[in-house]
């Protein structure tokens, strides 16, 4: 009998950031491995036009959703959306949704954050951090919580690296810096971010690891454990193999690669790429959820939920499985063949940029407004150029993360929740998941159709065909350019043994060549044999 998902049954939980990319896999694993779960509020607010009622609508068809629809028809039932917004006051919510949350909730989940490395300092502060802290106030009035579970994520320490699962003092005391934020003018403190950043490489990670101290400082008697993921990736098995609905971290980059946009990336191919499956996480916070409740461990535990101590990857080895798995299965409607590669050479890497990137993208450019076209090219360049100077902290370096949490939670685990919340990565097989991660982008975030490829693979063909001839121009232009101003290039070009090209001169003739008339006349012999006139 499993342990953890009777937990669950009969339980009402709460959870933050249920829209998000890892917020939907746990609503669906909670409402499939605990089908008699009592009800599950999620906090939603209203965005882009859109009620909090029509997102909710929207989420639940989600594929995703799929396969709990299939279990449990009446899986929405249980879903309680309520309106909220974590950065303001009380969050927004009202009295009325307060009093119900207050004495019904059991567990909590808290997901919800802005992610992005750009956020500026005051709104990730307001969400990461004040929305964190807002959420634990209400969480101390909660009559029958049993345990708050909070997702931080394993680069929150990332200025260090050795990380044990303990908190870390602070980058900054972090009430001085919300009374700062409070009245401190947004282009004063866009200033001043990088200075208060230190070490720390972008407000995501600054807010996270500041959040993580709110919580130790602020619990109380609550029973909290934190789950600190490293580069979460399309899920491994549920709730299906390759799901994916996110750009972020590693995802956007291999579509850029997968569509031969990407040539070229900063990255250590030796450094350890600590990728960790969604659905791993996620079976790991459930069960730590449970753990915490049943178990009530006397010390706040931290879970570092990462790979690389485990079963390590490296980057050199995640370019070889994703170019692999693209050139046999690629995207439709590629820009170019795929063909990316890492690099930890800054001018290397510029030089692919001006010649791989800048360079067809120009020309691509001139092509559509020749045609009547908006360009556009230059714009997704530039715009995969910003996010690869945000990512190039994490694909340079290796941390070691230590797991002893984890390893201890498996070994709490039952035979049946060891399969049924499966999180263990020593199983993980990588180029099987690379492949399906891949795929997986495919067909959930871009939405194509497997039946596609034969087409996509006629269309790499077509661009393999305009390469060569581009390159053969190109080749011939330069030539003529060369040939006609350079007496070395032509002694040179004597010696190429081309079929059909000129024969090989004897030391005569080249002395021969330094007269005006032979150098005519061997500027005329030296045409390449595929140079039409
Ligand atoms: C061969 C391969 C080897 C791999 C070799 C090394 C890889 C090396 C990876 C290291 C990975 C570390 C990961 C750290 C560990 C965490 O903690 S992971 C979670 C952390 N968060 C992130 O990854 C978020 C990073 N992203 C950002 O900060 C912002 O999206 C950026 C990059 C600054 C871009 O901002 P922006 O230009 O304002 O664009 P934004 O509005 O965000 O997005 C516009 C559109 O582009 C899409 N998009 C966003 N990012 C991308 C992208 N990268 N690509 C394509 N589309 C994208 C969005 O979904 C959006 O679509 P729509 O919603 O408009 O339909
Ligand atoms: N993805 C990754 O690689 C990693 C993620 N993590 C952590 O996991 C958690 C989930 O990340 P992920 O699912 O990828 O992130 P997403 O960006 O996909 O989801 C973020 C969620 O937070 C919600 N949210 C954002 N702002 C607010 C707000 N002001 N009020 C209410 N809700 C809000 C979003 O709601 P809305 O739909 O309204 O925008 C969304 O549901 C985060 O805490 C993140 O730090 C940790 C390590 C790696």
């Amino acid at each position: 009998m499993s342990s953890v998902s009777a937990y669950y049954n009969g339980k009402t939980v709460l959870i933050t950031g249920a829209t998000g990319f890892m917020g939907k896999v746990l609503v669906e694993k909670l409402l499939r491995s605990s089908p008699d779960v009592k009800a599950v509020y999620i906090l939603v607010r209203p965005k882009a036009g859109q009620s909090m009622q029509e997102r909710v609508a929207n989420m639940l068809k989600c594929k995703v959703f799929d396969r709990v629809r299939e279990d449990c028809p009446n899986f929405h039932e249980k879903i309680k959306p309520i309106n909220a917004e974590l950065t303001q006051p009380k969050l927004a919510i009202s009295a009325e949704d307060e009093e119900e949350l207050l004495t019904r909730v059991n567990i909590v989940f808290h997901c919800a954050a802005t992610v992005r490395f750009d956020e500026p300092l005051k709104h990730a502060l307001q969400l990461n951090a004040m929305g964190t802290q807002r959420l634990l106030e209400l969480a101390q009035q909660m009559q029958k919580l049993e345990a708050f579970i909070h997702i931080s994520t394993a680069y929150a320490n990332c200025v260090r690296k050795c990380i044990d699962e303990i908190i870390y003092p602070p980058p900054a005391e972090p009430k001085k810096l919300f009374d700062l934020v409070e009245w401190l003018d947004e282009s004063i403190i866009q200033d001043i971010t990088p200075k208060l950043l230190g070490d720390w490489p972008n407000t995501y990670t600054y807010t996270k690891a500041l959040s993580e101290y709110l919580i130790q400082q602020e619990k109380g008697n609550l029973n909290i454990a934190i789950i600190r993921p490293s580069i979460v990736g399309a899920s491994w098995h549920e709730p299906f193999p390759g799901w994916i609905d996110s750009f972020n971290g590693t995802s956007g980059i291999f579509v850029a690669a997968g569509k031969g946009i990407l040539r070229t990336v900063i990255a250590n191919n030796e450094a350890v790429a600590d990728m960790i499956p969604v659905d791993v996480v996620i079976n790991l916070t459930l069960a730590a959820g449970w753990y915490t409740a049943v178990h009530r461990p006397k010390n706040m535990l931290v879970y570092n939920c990462t790979t690389g101590g485990i079963n390590p990857f490296f980057w050199g080895e995640m370019e070889q499985y994703v170019m692999s798995t693209f050139k046999r299965n690629p995207l439709e409607q590629a820009f170019r063949t795929p063909n990316a590669h890492l690099t930890s050479n800054y001018l290397i890497n510029q030089y692919w940029i001006t010649v791989s990137h800048k360079a067809p993208a120009i020309l691509y450019d001139l092509y559509m407004r020749l045609t009547g076209r908006k360009p556009r090219m230059m714009k997704i360049i530039n715009r995969l150029h910003k996010s690869m100077m945000l990512l190039q902290y994490f694909s340079t370096q290796s941390w070691d993360w230590s797991s002893d949490n984890m390893n201890m939670l498996m070994g709490q685990l039952n035979t049946e929740d060891k399969k049924l919340y499966n999180f263990d990565v020593r199983q993980l097989h990588w180029s099987e998941y690379i492949e399906s991660y891949c795929l997986g982008a495919k067909k959930y975030l871009l939405n194509e159709d497997m039946s596609g490829i034969p087409a996509a693979k006629q269309h790499l063909r077509k661009l393999r065909n305009i390469r060569y001839a581009f390159n053969t121009t190109l080749l011939v232009i330069i030539w003529r350019i060369f040939i006609a101003r350079s007496q070395m290039a032509r002694n040179i070009w004597y010696f190429v043994p081309l079929p059909g090209g000129p024969p090989i001169p004897s030391n005569q003739q080249l002395w021969a060549s330094e007269s005006e008339s032979s150098r005519k006349i061997h500027s005329l012999q030296l045409q390449p044999a595929f140079i039409v006139h």
